[in-house]
C-alpha cells in the first residue's frame, strides 16, 4: 500500500485547469517538494488534498483510503494536516490558546489539549511565548505559530505551504532545522516553497509543475538541471 498518492488528479475552476492530470506518489518518511512558478496549481493541489476545493476528476489515496470525497474535518482526522500560506493565527488569543484549538482535534478534554499544545510550543522552540498575543508576533513567529497549529492536529502527513516566505536568512536557517526535525519525529511532509536553496537542501524528491501540469520529477539534482524547469523559471532563450 503506498502511503499517499493522487491519480489523474485534475480541478478545473470554470474554463482554467488549475491541476490537470497530476499523478504523484509520497512515500513515508519523506520530505516531499511540490515547486512551480506563481500560479502554477501548488496551492489548489494542497486545496484538493485537504478536501478544500472538491477535485473535478480523478482520485487521492492517504494510506490506501480515497479521501478526495471527504470533508476537510474528516480528512484532518485521518491525519493530513497543513498551513496556509497566510498565516492568520486567531487574533484576540494567546499562542497556547491558538495551538490548543488545533490539539482538541484529537484531545478532547482542555487538560489534555493543553499537555499537547505544550508538548508542540516546547518542539517548535514557541513555549517561552505561550502567553503572548497573537497578534503581536513577528512574521517569523506567526510562522512558527502556524506550523504549530498544524502539528497539534496529530498529523502523519503535514502540508507546508510556503512557510519560509518573509522570513530573514536566518529564520530560514531555523525553519529549515524544524522541518527536518518534523520529519525525523516520524511526520511525513509534503512542501510547497518558492526559496530554492531551501527546497534544494531539504527534499528527497520534488514535482516541478506548470499550468497545472507536471513537467519533471525527481532528486533535487535532476529537478535543478532539467531544461523544462529552467525555461519556465527563466523563459526560453
Ligand atoms: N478559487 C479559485 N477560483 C478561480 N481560480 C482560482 C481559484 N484558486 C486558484 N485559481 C487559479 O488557479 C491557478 C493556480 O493557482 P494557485 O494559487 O494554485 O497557484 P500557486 O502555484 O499556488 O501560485 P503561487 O506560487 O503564486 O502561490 C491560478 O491561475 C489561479 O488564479
Amino acid at each position: 500500500m503506498k502511503f499517499f498518492e493522487t491519480r489523474h488528479l485534475t480541478k478545473h475552476f470554470g474554463g482554467l485547469t488549475a491541476v490537470n492530470d497530476i499523478n504523484f506518489e509520497v512515500e513515508k518518511g519523506e520530505i516531499y517538494g511540490l515547486i512551480g512558478p506563481n500560479g502554477s496549481g501548488k496551492t489548489t493541489l494542497f486545496n484538493l488534498i485537504t478536501g478544500y476545493h472538491p477535485s473535478s476528476s480523478g482520485e487521492i489515496l492517504f494510506q490506501g483510503q480515497p479521501i478526495h470525497r471527504l470533508s476537510t474535518w474528516k480528512i484532518c482526522k485521518l491525519g493530513i494536516g497543513r498551513t496556509f500560506q497566510i498565516a492568520k493565527p486567531l487574533r484576540r488569543m494567546t499562542v497556547l490558546e491558538n495551538v490548543m484549538t488545533s490539539a482538541f482535534n484529537r484531545a478532547p478534554k482542555k487538560s489534555e489539549a493543553m499537555e499537547k499544545a505544550m508538548e508542540v510550543l516546547e518542539f517548535c522552540e514557541l513555549a517561552s511565548k505561550k502567553d503572548n498575543s497573537a497578534k503581536g508576533l513577528t512574521i517569523g513567529d506567526r510562522k512558527r505559530l502556524e506550523i504549530a497549529r498544524a502539528l497539534a492536529t496529530a498529523p502523519e502527513l503535514l502540508l507546508l505551504d510556503e512557510t519560509m516566505a518573509g522570513l530573514t536568512p536566518q529564520e530560514q536557517t531555523a525553519g529549515a532545522e524544524l522541518i527536518r526535525k518534523i520529519r525525523d519525529s516520524g511526520i511525513t511532509i509534503i512542501i510547497v516553497e518558492h526559496i530554492m536553496h531551501v527546497i534544494m537542501n531539504i527534499c528527497d524528491r520534488l514535482l516541478c509543475i506548470n499550468y497545472g501540469q507536471e513537467i519533471a520529477r525527481g532528486t533535487p539534482a535532476e529537478v535543478a538541471n532539467n531544461q523544462a524547469v529552467i525555461e519556465a523559471y527563466l523563459g526560453k532563450e
